[in-house]
């Protein structure tokens, strides 16, 4: 067997200038660039990044999204769960093993930093000597990410103000850092707009994909968006789906690849068009309607030997309309373990946890829930709150497992009657199999329900089904998927929909289980979850900065 190395990394995080839109704004740089570097490593290496905090008034925190931390669970990087902030000036040493092959991100996990700029990828190759069960010639990673001119205090600050002021729509879509905005639309006379926004800088050049006629590609798509869904394709290009977060999928075709936020996928594609010419790859909103304020972003997928910035001779192809709920779901239901890769699920749970997401005003202030708790973060993580047993940290009582399915209506909106903002944990057994139903329901506005990606922290887990309308508890689990189900870390409820996971609770430390809409989490849509935390040895004092006890 080859021999697991050690890969090492030395970051400085700091506020620059950038335009990755041709916008010129304060963003949050990993050793001067946004996206970050590329962490490269093979199954069971150990990853070590060395960070130093340059930011003049924040701390920071950065989340190894997909990176399951066995045995560290103190290097989740999870600000308020797993650590205390990085104030600025300290240099925290985050130290993990990556143990599964696979397609995985990393990004802030503080405030809303991520849409600041703070994220990158992590690639996990299998050990040398093995390989995929499908066959590529070259390998590309490509985030998908949607950008917004305001700051993130600025969102930070709308979002938690009575009147509560609501983000918008991003200004533009970033594919792998890059996007366009469209500078003659800044007409204010007093701005000077041409030290702004200034559409030939090269920092906004579109994104190239550069490949060589006749070849095949593996592009490692993630999004990290702050709020969009998206849609992705290449013209005149299908795409085959092999990996999604991590795990093998048995293959399918699709011209349009869904991706949510925290969501990664494989897709092969091979370089058999016209290779006179180049191509467009764009990426568009879906679920919301950004018809009018969101540009597509755009891409070039460019056969070699024509010049890289040549455009393609077509109109950018337009993606799926953002209100064709069917074809997304579809795609949901499409994703299954590849044969030979399956992980069998335990076939019965020892404990189901129906998860009612709602929108709600709470006391003036306009907040997501679970179960009626809008969520917020203790002072002192759970981890250390937990391991060093300090009850006055977080509220003892654990949320509810359920909410009123008789008579709860999720096509209403709701009455905001009996909603707290509460931060208590689910407790979880060691080694028990739990059941998560996310449910949909109608937001705070009329007709309306959202799409909301969640993600697991500490674990992959089943998709066991999905569903239209209110789950119900007694014949719904009968049509489960325990076959061939795919493992992942992020999932989408549908619009007044339902979706279904399993996990085993086998990982000791405490984990976040969240919206992964930047502003969602930030407006209380979480939860923790704590298991074994019996089973730890004493924690890192690194991680402990913010905790003072005698
Ligand atoms: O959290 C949200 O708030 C707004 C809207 O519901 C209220 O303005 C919106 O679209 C969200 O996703």
């Amino acid at each position: 067997m080859a021999e697991a190395r050690i890969r090492r990394y030395k970051w400085e995080v700091k506020y620059e200038y950038k335009s990755p839109d041709c916008f010129r704004k304060v963003v949050i740089t990993i050793n001067g660039r946004t996206p970050g570097p590329t962490i490269q490593a093979r199954q069971n290496d150990t990853v070590i990044v060395e960070l130093k905090n340059s930011l003049l008034t924040e701390n920071v925190a950065i989340h190894w999204h997909g990176i399951r931390q066995i045995g560290t669970p103190w290097a989740d990087g999870t600000e308020g769960v797993t650590q205390c902030p990085i104030l600025p000036g300290e240099t925290f040493t985050y130290k993990f093993v990556v143990d599964r092959p696979g397609t995985y991100l990393y990004h802030a996990h503080y405030g809303m930093q991520r849409e600041a700029g703070l994220y990158g990828s992590i690639r996990v190759s299998l050990p040398e000597g093995e390989s995929e069960p499908y066959a590529y010639d070259y390998d590309r990673s490509i985030i998908l990410n949607d950008w917004f001119h305001r700051s993130a205090f600025e969102q930070a600050a709308g979002l938690s103000s009575i009147p509560f002021q609501w983000v918008g729509e991003p200004q533009s879509l970033l594919i792998q850092g890059k996007g366009r905005f469209n500078c003659s639309s800044l007409n204010s006379p007093s701005l000077n707009v041409g030290t702004i926004c200034n559409e030939t800088n090269p920092e906004c050049s579109p994104y190239v994909i550069a490949v060589i006629p006749g070849k095949t590609y593996r592009l490692r798509i993630s999004s990290l968006t702050a709020l969009s869904a998206l849609s992705f394709q290449i013209e005149g290009h299908n795409m085959t789906v092999v990996e999604a977060d991590g795990h093998n999928v048995e293959p399918f075709v699709v011209q349009n690849l869904f991706i949510y936020s925290g969501e990664t996928y494989s897709v092969l594609i091979k370089a058999d068009q016209n290779p006179t010419r180049n191509y467009w790859a764009t990426t568009n909103i879906v679920s919301r309607n950004a018809t009018f304020t969101t540009p597509p972003g755009l891409a070039i997928l460019n056969y070699y030997p024509n010049h890289p910035k040549r455009s393609p001779p077509t109109t950018p192809p337009s993606g799926p309309l953002w209100n064709d709920v069917g074809s997304r779901l579809n795609q949901s239901l499409a994703i299954k373990a590849r044969k030979g890769f399956i992980i069998p699920p335990p076939q019965s749970a020892d404990r189901m946890i129906v998860m009612l997401n709602t929108q709600n005003n709470v006391s003036g202030n306009v907040r997501w829930s679970v179960n009626k708790v809008t969520y917020t973060l203790p002072h002192i993580p759970y981890l250390i709150a937990l391991k060093e047993n300090i009850t006055s940290a977080f509220d003892q009582t654990p949320p509810p497992d359920g909410y009123d399915f008789k008579n709860y209506d999720i096509f209403s909106v709701a009455e905001n009657k009996s909603y707290t903002i509460r931060n208590g944990v689910y407790r979880l057994n060691f080694n028990s199999t739990v059941d998560i139903i996310l449910q949909n329901a109608n937001s705070l506005s009329n007709k309306t329900s959202e799409t909301h990606p969640w993600h697991l922290h500490g674990h992959d887990f089943w998709v066991l089904g999905y569903g239209e309308g209110k789950f119900d508890i007694y014949n719904d689990p009968k049509k489960y998927n325990l076959v061939n189900p795919i493992m992942k870390n992020t999932v989408p409820v549908h619009r007044y929909g339902w979706t279904a996971l399993r996990f085993r609770a086998d990982n000791p430390g405490a984990w976040a289980f969240h919206c992964h809409i930047e502003s969602h989490f930030y407006m209380g849509m979480g939860v923790v979850f704590a298991e074994g935390i019996e089973r730890l040895g004493e924690l890192p004092s690194s991680i402990k900065g913010c905790v003072h006890r005698k």
